[in-house]
């Protein structure tokens, strides 16, 4: 198990550079499977998602190599096996190969995937969308089981239930080259979704309507890699700098940023007074003054991310006033809050709403990161205490922030991760 170690109170400067987004490289690796040649990936951020996903393609004979933010795959010599050992479990977007084996081999058996535990995760819309595919779905002990018909999968309209990034990714998945035109709507706006059609467009799919809620794709026969992929930065990485930066920052210049895709975010700082200029490919942010209390209402994109409520956090206790926050997406998202409050934050939940006051004061002591934004927003606020804040659990950090340490280093932050079990060695030796 690993703890992070920050020594906070400490302002923070310099430049910090935002790596490749996490939730397309999840679905990129996956995706990878379908191509009949090699597959290069850049700007992969270092982060223990890829690594587990690495050991999932090693299972199925895909070899891949991993150095300097690029990310070899070649599934040419690819064996069609059932994926259930725990690795599985060690992340959400396990649940790809489903949609990506589907359209590869017509069958697919995954066990259940994992993820942050930020509530219920119902898979009910990826199944929907298999099934109107001709694919028939079942529960084999705790594996998903899905095979195409023996004429193969056929393209079909549906219509989501709720607008899900995974469900419409795996959707697009599977339908790539299946017979004929599917029509997605209600799909996902994501931009990570944009990414991946573009990925997959450049291998020879026909995936038209990316980014808005009605996506057509016309089957194609197979799909071939012919050229590297460089995947978006991402930003919810970006968020969370810019939070800190807004926090705790004597100037801090966050590189690598599509700022459209932050709308809903720097809108909110700016409602804030947070000062930035907002660069071509960069947003520097200037120290913050005496900031103004908001309230945030999660919502699927274009709206405030879900993944930046716990971010934010901190920075929105060192407003005057109330705040409320509402995760709409994920209205059970709290497990920050205890934490916050055993450093001193006036923060609590009622109905699923967060409600805050304004906190002159954090004292460093020790919490736990239960998922990965709630580490996130467990860092920023150990860099703005007192003293020293211990994070455990802090693999769930390490899931999804690349290279975290150095960057917050780089910035003149006082940090270090420690793996228990060499500090146990360290103290018994003696
Ligand atoms: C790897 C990845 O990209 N993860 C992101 C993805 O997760 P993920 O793709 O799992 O999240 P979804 O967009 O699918 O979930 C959105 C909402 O729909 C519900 N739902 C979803 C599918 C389904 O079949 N049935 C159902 O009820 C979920 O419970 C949730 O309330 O989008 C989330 C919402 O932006 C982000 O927090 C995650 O970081
Ligand atoms: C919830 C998240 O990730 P995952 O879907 O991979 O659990 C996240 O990135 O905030």
């Amino acid at each position: 198990m690993k703890k992070m170690l920050i020594r906070g109170g400490k302002k923070l400067s310099g430049e910090v550079v935002i790596g490749g987004a996490k939730n397309s490289t999840v679905a990129l690796i996956p995706a990878a499977i379908l191509s009949r040649t090699p597959v290069t990936l850049e700007s992969v951020p270092e982060i223990q998602d890829v690594y587990n996903l690495m050991d999932i393609l090693g299972e199925m004979n895909v070899e891949s190599s991993f150095n300097d933010c690029v990310l070899h795959i070649d599934p040419t010599q690819i064996r069609d096996v059932p994926l259930e050992k725990r690795n599985i479990k060690s992340l959400r977007a396990s649940y790809y190969f489903l949609g990506a084996l589907l359209g590869r081999f017509g069958r697919a058996i995954v066990g259940l995937p994992g993820g942050d535990d930020i509530g219920p995760r119902p898979i009910d819309q990826h199944i929907k969308g298999f099934e109107a595919l001709g694919a028939t779905v079942s529960n084999d002990h705790g594996a998903v089981c899905v095979t195409a018909p023996p004429e193969g999968l056929h393209g079909a309209r549906i219509f989501l239930d709720m607008v899900s990034v995974g469900a419409t990714i795996n959707v697009i998945l599977a339908a790539v080259t299946a017979k004929g035109r599917t029509v997605l709507e209600n799909a996902a706006k994501e931009p990570e979704i944009i990414d991946l059609a573009t990925y997959l467009n450049n291998m020879g799919a026909h995936i038209r309507g990316a980014g808005t809620d009605t996506i057509r794709i016309e089957g194609v026969e197979r799909l071939a890699a012919h050229n590297a992929h460089t995947v978006i930065p991402d930003r919810i990485e970006a968020g969370t700098y810019l939070t800190l930066a807004a926090a705790m920052g004597d100037g801090i210049n966050v590189r690598n940023i599509i700022s459209e895709h932050l709308d809903a975010f720097l809108a909110k700082l700016e409602e804030m007074g947070v000062v930035m200029d907002v660069g071509e490919d960069s947003i520097y942010v200037y120290p913050s003054g005496d900031l103004r209390m908001v309230q945030i209402k999660t919502m699927p994109y274009p709206g405030f991310a879900t993944d930046l409520q716990q971010p934010i956090t901190p920075l929105l206790l060192k407003a005057k006033g109330e705040g409320i926050v509402v995760d709409s997406i994920y209205p059970k998202r709290v497990r920050h809050i205890p934490e916050l409050t055993r450093m001193g934050a006036d923060i609590t939940v009622e109905n699923d709403v967060i409600i805050l006051h304004h906190c002159d004061h954090l004292q460093g002591t020790e919490v736990t990161a239960e998922e990965i934004r709630a580490g996130a927003c467990l860092m920023i606020a150990g860099l703005m205490a007192d003293g020293q804040t211990v994070i455990t659990k802090a693999g769930n950090i390490l899931r999804g922030y690349d290279r975290v340490v150095q960057k917050l280093r780089g910035l003149g932050a006082d940090v270090a991760i420690v793996d228990d079990e060499a500090e146990k060695s360290l103290q018994l030796a003696q």
